[in-house]
């Protein structure tokens, strides 16, 4: 048997981060055994220790995957984000070590948007404030400063599948929705895209932010963009924290300028529930905060546990990589009775030829042979007779150009 093709008794899987017993059941019922399970992000010394002897890591958003994590992941064949953001991955240093990322993008988009529905009318009806003041004793039973949700315009930036979601039930609520997106979009309903930020901010009641961590995006809501904002609106930010500057937001909230915010999604979060939540927004009556929860519900966190690790099955199985977020996409067909050779290299030209030239000059016949490329890096799967797989590998590894090969049977 090859030294790099284990069985499966031997390939180890380490879950972060809390991530729903969906995902084990999904593993064991397809024959892997080592599972190990954390209810938290591991510190980046922790993980980097953990990593070396890890073929298949899950993680949250809480894990940072740096380059200096991928240095030490010398079996690291695959990463499952079990949510729909990967910015806590540094995708090139996968791609540079031959390692596919997967993760859930439309699992708890429902989610989110309930989440920040709610937060809405909450915050439009004042009980953010009139809550905290019960609990502290106070009665305050009036009805200066609240408002129905109906009527009024949602701006949403980020119009993709939460921020279309969330259109779609607002309008169901009878608000007008106006959306902001770098990219031209079909407008669900009768939402309509406006063209510039600063132009979503000048006429929305409620401001919700639904784009990913990008360099574009740091930052996008400051000091002017507050400012932009109507007197009286609203801001949510369930996307990143990044995306939103806070003291500028803690400060137009003490003044009133604005009614009220909710914020799940901060620019430095605690990495466990057991450390301390730390925010300038803290005590302000008038902002909901929540712990990054826009997807936790219990449906979602399940759908998200099944829809991972069956990637990271197929992954493991048959090297389908469908739907990875940084590897050449392939859809392979089982392989019975053959040996699958899997080959991760940049993409150079004559690389095939190179792979090729092995089977040819050994005289290994091929069975059949899938090729995908991105703009970085190949993936060439090749079955063949078992017999000539050791020798075949050994030449794979030796191409010039290779990041990573193995073979499945
Ligand atoms: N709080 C939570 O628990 C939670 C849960 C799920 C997702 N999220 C976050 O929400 C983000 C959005 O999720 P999604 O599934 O809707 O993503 P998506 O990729 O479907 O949609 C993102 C949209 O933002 C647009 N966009 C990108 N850059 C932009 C910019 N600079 N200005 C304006 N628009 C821009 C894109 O064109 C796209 O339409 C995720 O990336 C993730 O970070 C948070
Ligand atoms: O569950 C998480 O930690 C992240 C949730 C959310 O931000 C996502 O990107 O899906």
């Amino acid at each position: 048997m090859s030294k790099t093709s284990l069985d499966k008794s031997k390939i180890k899987f380490l879950l972060l981060e809390g991530i729903h017993p969906s995902a084990s059941e999904v593993l064991r019922s397809a024959g892997y055994t080592q599972i190990e399970t954390s209810p938290k992000a591991l510190p980046p010394e922790e993980l980097k220790a953990k990593i070396a002897d890890v073929h298949f890591l899950g993680i949250r958003s809480a894990s940072q995957l740096t380059a200096d994590v991928f240095e030490q992941a010398s079996r690291l064949v695959a990463v499952g984000c079990f949510c729909i953001g990967t910015n806590q991955v540094d995708l090139n240093a996968a791609r540079e070590k031959g390692v596919a990322v997967f993760n859930a993008p439309y699992s708890n988009t429902r989610s989110v948007a309930e989440l920040v529905l709610a937060e809405a009318i909450l915050l439009l009806r004042g009980v953010p404030e009139k809550n905290a003041l019960a609990h502290r004793g106070g009665w305050l039973k009036s009805a200066a400063g609240s408002y129905e949700i109906r009527g009024k315009t949602l701006g949403i930036v980020g119009y993709g599948s939460i921020g279309t979601q969330l259109s779609v039930l607002a309008e169901a609520l009878g608000m007008q929705v106006a959306f902001f997106d770098v990219v031209t979009k079909l407008p669900l309903g009768n939402a309509r895209q406006v063209h510039s930020l600063h132009e979503l901010l000048a006429q929305s009641d409620i401001v919700s932010l639904h784009v990913p961590e990008t360099a574009a995006t740091q930052w996008m809501i400051g000091a002017a963009e507050v400012a932009a904002m109507k007197p009286g609106a609203i801001l949510i930010n369930a996307s990143r924290g990044t995306v939103v500057e806070i003291e500028p937001l803690a400060e137009a909230l003490k003044q009133k300028k604005l009614l009220g915010a909710a914020i799940d999604v901060f620019p430095v979060e605690p990495r466990s529930n057991k450390d301390e939540f730390q925010s300038p927004l803290r005590g302000l009556d008038n902002v909901i905060l929540t712990p990054h929860i826009g997807g936790s519900t219990m449906e979602a966190q399940a759908n998200i546990g099944l829809e991972v690790a069956e990637k990271l099955v197929k992954y493991s199985d048959n090297g389908t990589s469908t739907s990875s977020v940084n590897f050449p996409e392939v859809a392979l067909p089982a392989h019975p009775g053959k040996h699958r050779l899997l080959h991760i290299h940049r993409n150079v030209p004559g690389v095939l030829s190179a792979i090729n030239r092995i089977f040819s000059d050994n005289h290994i016949n091929i069975a059949s042979q899938y090729l995908q490329t991105n703009e970085k890096i190949g993936y060439v799967v090749t079955d063949i007779d078992a017999a000539s797989s050791d020798l075949a590998l050994e030449k794979l590894a030796q191409v010039e150009g290779t990041l990573r090969s193995r073979v499945l049977f």
